[in-house]
């Protein structure tokens, strides 16, 4: 057979295809009315890994391929019955019940000292707001639950340096929402009250400000010492001979520090992403940024049949992070952000379902990010 020929028939394979996909989902949809009238559940795990394991079985040499196809099919399926029930209600009622206008918080929590780069982005999302800082992550967290801050600014990731862990923990810990974000450049500088390069011995900074500069530092040969941000690293150099800070000029100016040397970060355009969270949900018109977390079995294909659905709606995926879940070993939640809005139907349907669907999932915000 030629080319012409055999795509011919692929051609009227795919018609056939396609005509039994649109009926199994029409089935389905059926198969919803059914269950809302029974009272039952939409999904039923046994029925679903019947017929898995039947098309596996079936389709021989291509029982793997089969399976996901199958696996996906059910997903749809069960996407679509979610939608014509109206699943998720409490999801719904709470995108519903969301502020709309953007909030003038009074006081916003945020890492460190004066002049730190969550200082910055801070004062870029809030200007109005009062600044109110602590020592580490956990604190913002607390102060953002007992009250004592309206809101908490918090960095997410860094261009070169990546995640920062602990915040997703406590994200994941905490579930508050995501209200805000902003992605800052981050130009780190070398201050200190010496006046000399040569004269430097130890360079004091946050860990992911050392991270982000340590080709820098290893070509200087100098030691590196921890501190919990880069503006309390500018406060300990102002203190110490022979040392200096990895901090923002900003930082620097604050502490009277000299600047030695500037712009050491390892790539050039490193950025760094903050969040801002809140206790309760808010969702701006012009938001376009969802981030939500959730868990799946151990089971092959269940964190990608999750995702294949994501794809069907035409989102886009703009981070994906794992964590461990605390107290059970090897087992994770997924964090992710995709652009979009809960103000589309079709997005909002998705969410109700997985909601539905997922263990620990939680809807974290929809907002926009500053650049
Ligand atoms: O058989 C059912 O109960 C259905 O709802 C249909 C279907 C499917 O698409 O095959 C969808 C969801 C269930 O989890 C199991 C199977």
């Amino acid at each position: 057979m030629t080319l012409e020929e055999l795509r011919k028939q692929i051609d009227e394979i795919d018609d056939g295809i396609l005509e039994l996909f649109l009926k199994r989902m029409a089935c389905a949809k059926q198969v919803a009315e059914v269950k809302r009238q029974k009272g039952l559940p939409i999904f039923n795990e046994t029925r679903e890994l019947k017929i898995l394991d039947d098309v596996c079985r079936k389709a021989g040499e291509y029982g793997g391929q089969a399976r996901i196809l199958y696996a996906n099919l059910m997903a749809m399926s069960r996407e679509a019955q979610h939608s014509a029930l109206g699943s998720g209600t409490e999801l719904r009622q709470a995108v519903l019940k969301a502020s709309r206008f953007p909030n003038k918080p009074r006081s916003v929590a945020c890492l460190g000292e004066k002049g730190s780069y969550s200082h910055e982005a801070l004062s870029r999302l809030y200007p109005e707001a009062e600044p109110v800082f602590f020592p580490d992550f956990p604190s913002i967290f607390a102060a953002v639950e007992n009250g004592r801050a309206d809101l908490g600014v918090l960095p997410v990731e860094n261009s070169s340096a990546g995640s920062v862990n602990e915040v997703y923990d406590l994200i994941l810990k905490y579930r508050f929402s995501i209200v805000s974000a902003i992605s800052l450049s981050v130009r780190h500088c070398l201050a200190s009250r010496e006046t000399e390069l040569h004269e430097i011995q130890t360079v004091y900074s946050h860990p992911q400000a050392l991270r982000q500069c340590a080709g820098y530092l290893k070509k200087r040969g100098v030691s590196s010492a921890e501190c919990s941000s880069t503006a309390g690293a500018a406060k300990l150099a102002a203190g110490k001979r022979k040392t200096a800070a990895l901090c923002s000029e900003h930082a620097a100016a604050q502490y009277g520090l000299n600047i030695l040397d500037r712009n050491v970060q390892d790539s050039d355009g490193n950025r760094t992403r903050f969040i801002a969270i809140g206790q309760n949900l808010l969702i701006p018109p012009q938001a376009n940024k969802i981030s939500l977390c959730f868990a799946v079995p151990h089971r092959t294909g269940t964190l990608y049949t999750v995702l294949a659905r994501f794809a069907a709606s035409g989102l886009n995926l703009t981070k994906i992070e794992s964590r461990p879940i605390p107290g059970r070993n090897f087992e994770y939640d997924f964090y992710l952000d995709f652009s979009g809005s809960v103000a589309d139907p079709k997005t909002l349907d998705l969410l109700c379902a997985l909601s539905e669907e997922l263990t620990r999932f939680s809807f974290l915000g929809n907002y926009s990010e500053l650049e």
